[in-house]
C-alpha cells in the first residue's frame, strides 16, 4: 500500500479577490523526510501556498490533506495541524509579538498546554539548535534583524512540528548568517524534521534541497532538484535563470577525470580545474566530491560560494 504524504495539496485553488485567482487546481505531494525548494516569481503565489498548508487560508476549491487526513479550520482542527506544520514567515516581525525571546519562543508549547518541565526542554533545545539561546532574556525589539530571524524559526522548532515550512529564510541574512542557517536546517532535517523553503536563490536551492517546486501561473509543478534547476524555460517562467552548478556538473562528467565531480562553490570548481590543467595535480583534497549515485550530494556542510 502507498502511504499518503505528509502534506498533499489535490486541485487546490486561491483568489483574494473572487476575479483575481492566485493559484489555480495545485497539486502537490510534500513527503516526508523531503527537503522542498519552492521557487517563483514575485507575487507567484508562494506565500499564499505556504499560508494554505499552515490553515492560515482556507482553498476555494480543491482539498489539503496532512497524512491522509484533510485539515479542518475549526478551532480543534488548527490546533492539531500547528502540532504537524509550522510556518516561519518572511519578515520575523509578522511573528514575534511578545516582551523577550523566551517568551516568544515558549508561546507555542505554553499554548498547548503542556507542563512547564516539557516546556522548557523544548524551549532550551529550540533556542540551542538556532544558536540564540545567550539572548534568551533580551527583549525581542532590540534584537538585530537576523537575531529576530532565528528567534522567529525558534518559536516553530519549539512546537516539534514534522513538517517546518519558511518563507524566504535567507532573505536579509549575510553570507555568514546564510550558511549557519543551512547548517541549523539540515541538522532539524537529519533529526528527522521535513522542510520546505522559499527562495529566489537557485544556487542555494540546488545544494540545499532534493526536488523543487516551481510556482508560477497558478500552478506549481514539482521537479528533481538537478533536472528543475537546469531547466532554462521552466525556471525563466519563474523570473529565475538556471543555477549554474548542474549546468557545470553535467559538463565535468564529460571530462574523464573530472567525471562525478560535484562542486558546489566556485572556488571548489576552480580548484578541480587547476589540479587537471596541464602541469596540475590530480583532483583530489579540492573540497569538491564525486556524486556516488544516492542522489545526496547536497549536505548542509556547504561550502561558501
Ligand atoms: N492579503 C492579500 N490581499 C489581497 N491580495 C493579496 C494578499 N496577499 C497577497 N496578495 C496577492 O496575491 C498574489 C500572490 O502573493 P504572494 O505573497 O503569495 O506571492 P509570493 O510568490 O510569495 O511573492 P514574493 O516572492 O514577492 O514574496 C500577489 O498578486 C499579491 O498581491
Amino acid at each position: 500500500m502507498v502511504s499518503a504524504p505528509l502534506l498533499e495539496f489535490v486541485g487546490v485553488g486561491f483568489a483574494y479577490q473572487p476575479k483575481h485567482p492566485v493559484l489555480t487546481g495545485v497539486t502537490l505531494r510534500i513527503e516526508a523526510g523531503q527537503r522542498l525548494a519552492v521557487v517563483g516569481p514575485n507575487g507567484g503565489g508562494k506565500t499564499t501556498l505556504f499560508r494554505l498548508a499552515a490553515g492560515a487560508l482556507r482553498p476555494a476549491s480543491g482539498q489539503i490533506a496532512v497524512t491522509g487526513s484533510p485539515v479542518r479550520h475549526s478551532r480543534a482542527g488548527l490546533r492539531a495541524l500547528r502540532q504537524q506544520v509550522q510556518l516561519v514567515l518572511q519578515d520575523p516581525d509578522d511573528q514575534l509579538f511578545s516582551a523577550n525571546v523566551w517568551q516568544d519562543v515558549s508561546f507555542g508549547p505554553v499554548n498547548l498546554g503542556l507542563p512547564a518541565e516539557q516546556v522548557r526542554r523544548r524551549c532550551d533545545a529550540a533556542l540551542a539548535a538556532l544558536g540564540v539561546s545567550a539572548i534568551a532574556d533580551r527583549p525581542t525589539h532590540l534584537l538585530s534583524y537576523g537575531q529576530r530571524k532565528r528567534v522567529a524559526i525558534a518559536g516553530a522548532v519549539a512546537m516539534r512540528p514534522r513538517l517546518l515550512i519558511l518563507d524566504e529564510p535567507t532573505a536579509g541574512l549575510d553570507p555568514a548568517g546564510v550558511e549557519t542557517l543551512l547548517q541549523t536546517l539540515h541538522d532539524l532535517h537529519a533529526a528527522g524534521t521535513t522542510v520546505v523553503l522559499s527562495t529566489h536563490d537557485v544556487d542555494l536551492a540546488f545544494r540545499w534541497a532534493d526536488a523543487v517546486a516551481v510556482v508560477s501561473g497558478g500552478g506549481v509543478r514539482t521537479v528533481p532538484t538537478a533536472d528543475g534547476l537546469a531547466d532554462g524555460p521552466l525556471l525563466a517562467a519563474a523570473h529565475l535563470a538556471p543555477a549554474w552548478a548542474p549546468l557545470v556538473h553535467r559538463l565535468l562528467d564529460r571530462i574523464p577525470d573530472l567525471a562525478g565531480t560535484r562542486p558546489h562553490a566556485a572556488a571548489e570548481l576552480a580548484a578541480l580545474l587547476d589540479n587537471t590543467a596541464p602541469g596540475g595535480r590530480p583532483p583530489q583534497g579540492t573540497g569538491a566530491h564525486r556524486d556516488h549515485g544516492n542522489g545526496d550530494d547536497a549536505c548542509g556542510a556547504v561550502a561558501a560560494p
